[in-house]
Order: C-alpha cells, then sequence, then structure tokens
C-alpha cells in the first residue's frame, strides 16, 4: 500500500517529468541581466505538510533569487507595524496591467492598485523604512524570513541586487513618481536599495516552501504552531495572493491552479493550500503576463492529481 506521502511523491515527479518534457517553456526574464543567464530547461517542486516534511522533485534544492516573493513578506511585516494605515497608501485591487506599469499610477494619482505590482510593493518597503534605517530595515526583512523558514543561513545575493539597481529605470521611474505624488517617504535610492535588496533574497524551493506555511497554516509554521503572524493577517495577505499575485493573469491562475500564490521575475511561485501544504516551483521561463510558464503548469498538475483547492 502506498502511503500518502508515497503517492505525493510520485505525482510530484511526474508534474517534473512533464515540465521537462514540454518544449512551449516561456522566455526567461532579460531586464535583469543576472536573471537572463538562466536555464529554462530548469524545473522544481517542493511541498511543505502539515506534519512538517518537505518533500520535493526536479531541481528544488537548487538556489534562486526570490524576487516579487518577498513582496508577501515585506506586506506581512508592514501590516504588523503599520496595521491598516497601509491602506490608505495603498489598494487592494487586482491592477489589470503589468507588474512595472506606470500607466495605472498617474490615472489613479500615485496610489498603486495593490501591494504586489512593482509600485505598491515599493510604497510598503518605504513605509517599513519609516521605523528602520535602510541597513536595519533589510535585517529586519531577512531575519523575519530567517524565522519564517527556520533557516539562519537565507541570505541576499549582492550580485542579483546590484544587477537590478544598474539598470532598474522602470522602478526609478515608479518611485520618483510617487515621491512626486507625495507617496514616497523617504529618498528614493534609499528605498530602492532596500527593495532591490528584498527581491534578491535567494532560496531553494524546500525554503520557500517552508517559508510561505504561516499562509497555509493560519500564520503558524505547522506542527508547533508557533504564531509568526496573526490569523487575521495571514488570511488577508492570501486573499490578496489569490487576487492580485499573477498580476494581470491572476484570472487565469485562480481558475487553473485555484491556489492563493504570488509569483516572481525568477520562475519561481508560493502557493498556499489551506491546512494542508505550502508549495514551492521553480522554472524560469516566463509567460506574457512575467509569471513562470513550467511552474505554473507543475502547480495544475500537482493540484488537479491532489485535488487542492480553495473552491472545494
Ligand atoms: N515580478 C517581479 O518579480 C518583479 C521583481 C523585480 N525585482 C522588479 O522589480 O522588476
Amino acid at each position: 500500500m502506498q502511503s500518502d506521502q508515497q503517492k505525493l511523491q510520485a505525482i510530484l515527479d511526474q508534474a517534473v517529468d512533464h515540465a521537462r518534457a514540454s518544449t512551449e517553456r516561456g522566455r526567461v526574464a532579460h531586464y535583469i541581466p543576472e536573471l537572463a543567464k538562466a536555464d529554462p530547461q530548469k524545473a522544481g517542486i517542493a511541498v511543505t505538510l502539515d506534519n512538517g516534511e518537505t518533500i520535493g522533485a526536479g531541481d528544488w534544492q537548487q538556489p534562486n533569487t526570490i524576487q516579487s516573493i518577498s513582496k508577501v513578506f515585506t506586506l506581512a511585516l508592514c501590516l504588523g507595524t503599520l496595521g491598516d494605515n497601509l491602506w490608505r497608501r495603498v489598494g487592494r485591487e487586482p491592477s489589470g496591467s503589468a507588474f512595472d506599469s506606470i500607466l495605472q499610477l498617474e490615472h489613479e494619482n500615485g496610489i498603486p492598485r495593490n501591494p504586489f505590482v512593482n509600485a505598491g510593493a515599493i510604497v510598503v518597503t518605504d513605509a517599513i523604512l519609516a521605523t528602520y534605517q535602510p541597513k536595519e530595515a533589510l535585517g529586519e526583512i531577512v531575519r523575519f524570513v530567517q524565522g519564517l523558514t527556520g533557516d539562519d543561513q537565507i541570505f541576499i545575493d549582492g550580485r542579483v541586487a546590484q544587477s537590478e539597481e544598474e539598470t532598474g529605470h522602470r522602478n526609478r521611474a515608479l518611485a520618483h513618481y510617487l515621491a512626486s505624488c507625495g507617496n514616497l517617504y523617504n529618498p528614493v535610492a534609499h528605498t530602492l536599495g532596500v527593495y532591490y535588496n528584498q527581491c534578491a533574497l535567494t532560496m531553494d524551493c524546500a525554503q520557500l516552501s517552508r517559508a510561505g506555511r504561516f499562509l497555509a497554516f493560519a500564520g503558524t509554521l505547522g506542527p508547533n504552531r508557533q504564531q509568526m503572524v496573526s490569523m487575521k493577517r495571514a488570511r488577508r495577505i492570501a486573499a490578496i495572493m489569490l487576487t492580485c499575485g499573477h498580476y494581470d493573469g491572476s484570472g487565469d491562475f485562480a481558475y487553473r491552479v485555484g491556489l492563493p500564490a504570488k509569483s516572481g521575475v525568477s520562475g519561481m511561485i508560493l502557493a498556499a493550500v489551506p491546512g494542508i501544504a505550502s508549495i514551492a516551483v521553480w522554472s524560469p521561463g516566463l509567460d506574457r503576463n512575467g509569471n513562470s510558464h513550467i511552474g505554473t503548469q507543475m502547480l495544475e498538475y500537482v493540484t488537479n492529481e491532489m485535488d487542492w483547492t480553495v473552491f472545494s
């Protein structure tokens, strides 16, 4: 008789096999030179279960920068200190536009649609800087993620942060626009310095799935039930992930996968199955919305086979 865990392992292996066989792989992010070097053939998946076990398949132990998935962690931190005051500066609605769009920001007077588009995440980082100097803020973000993961080896890849800093004209444009509307309180260079570094937090799929446990287990880390984020805050963050976590692909992702999730341009995705598991996938090729093409396929396969969805 196959145990549940063996069954899940077999499904993860199949998901990676299908992923490897797929000819359409998407396009790696080119606008950050360090990310342009990624190999689109790579594919990995890891699942952390309620009992604390992490199992994986494919390239699940290869570290990558988490990019926009960091926005989930900074939102959790920021809501912890600022509470609902944050919502005076950022909305909670899907954007229906690209993650780095400037158009909407102008139409809506410098109030970004949600905390997961770049402009919104820049405001969240700026809000964290209200209580910390840039270096302290980064230390706080790293320690928070290390605490969630239970792994103090998690680090920032300085090369990727630097690569983005050198080429980040769009983010600079967004930050200056926010400043012109009075919605950026710190110098652009300070806020973006922290933002680029948080995006360069480096984890493999196993670590990322562990970092996401609080989203699946009502703010706790699973078996020992240590409360890291209040239940209400975890639930609200998951709601924004479901509606905004994949930018203009959020509707399609909800249709195909049916879980709160957040993507990053490195090709990683973090997804939460409430009460059951936290999942991280990685494959660097992106679709036209900047979400991992193969990563979404792997999640679709596993969630269908396991019947994991928030809609059942
Ligand atoms: N979607 C993403 O992952 C974007 C993050 C990236 N660091 C950027 O600001 O462009």
